[in-house]
């Protein structure tokens, strides 16, 4: 469903992506984990070509590129990656001067062209989704963090993408907002989404994904199920990752991260 290949990207002299190779199947989810900096945001990026790959290879569903340091993709095969993804960020970047519903048609009436009945009529059937059909016409400005990421995933998903990805979808958010956000995308994860997320959160990683992919310094280190990944990782530096993150943790989480 998604195939990465042999991906390369660099900001300038700084080679961010080296040669990362990645592949998701339909319906399932991962969940990328990695320091700061390691890459991970660049590489969603460069699945919905926010960012363009300098060298490597993208598959998702029917389009294929296969990118190079001295040509620019075809405009048509770009476009075709880009209807088939939906994103979530780590501050929503909802608009502040539309309201909830306006958010969430947005796409619809502008990239989709909709009219306006049939894009209010899809995104209360998402808003609904979410659990915010009673906010429609509330500004996002007196949601609290939660419920406006939860606006952000319903906005996400009007066009009806083949594969959400989500940056970092929990971390601006108090724990008990962030278990609502987490709560929607595991529902997503149920439906069959297929989706790739940017995560600190072992948490979240542990209960929501197959597959967890740890990148550091732009490279795959180790890739697997959470399980396996977070209490018998095959490289030192995966142990080391999870000690570190988990070792600040309650005993209660760490349980459910590290089940003994
Ligand atoms: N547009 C850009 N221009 C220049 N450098 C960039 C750009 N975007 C990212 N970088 C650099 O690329 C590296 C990887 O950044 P990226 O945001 O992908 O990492 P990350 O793993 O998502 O980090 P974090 O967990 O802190 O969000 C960093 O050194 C960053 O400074």
């Amino acid at each position: 469903m998604i195939r990465l290949t042999a991906i390369d990207k660099h900001f300038g002299p700084q080679q961010v992506l080296r040669g990362v190779d990645l592949a998701i199947a339909e319906g399932q989810v991962t969940a990328l984990i990695g320091p700061s900096g390691s890459g991970k945001s660049t590489l969603l990026r460069c699945v919905n070509l926010l960012e363009l790959p300098h060298g490597g290879e993208l598959q998702l569903g029917e389009a294929q590129i296969r990118f190079s340091a001295h040509a620019a993709p075809r405009r048509e095969a770009v476009q075709q990656v880009r209807r088939q993804t939906g994103m979530v960020f780590q501050n929503f970047q909802l608009f502040p001067h539309q309201t909830v519903i306006a958010n969430v048609m947005e796409g619809l009436l502008t990239v989709q062209k909709w009219d306006k009945a049939r894009a209010r009529q899809r995104a209360g059937v998402l808003l609904d989704k979410v659990g915010l059909a009673h906010k429609a016409d509330a500004w996002p400005s007196t949601l609290s963090g939660g419920q406006q990421q939860r606006v952000a995933i319903a906005r996400a998903l009007a066009p009806a993408p083949r594969v959400l990805l989500c940056d970092e979808p929990t971390s601006a958010l108090d724990p008990e907002l962030a278990a609502e956000v987490v709560e929607v995308l595991k529902q997503l994860a149920t439906d069959g989404m297929t989706m790739l997320m940017a995560t600190h959160d072992l948490r979240l990683a542990a209960s929501i994904a197959d597959q967890v992919v740890f990148l550091e310094a732009g490279q795959v280190v180790e890739s697997g199920n959470a399980r396996e990944l977070f209490t018998r990782p095959r490289q030192p530096r995966t142990a080391e990752y999870v000690a570190t993150l988990t070792a600040s943790l309650p005993d209660a989480w760490r349980q459910t991260i590290l089940p003994a």
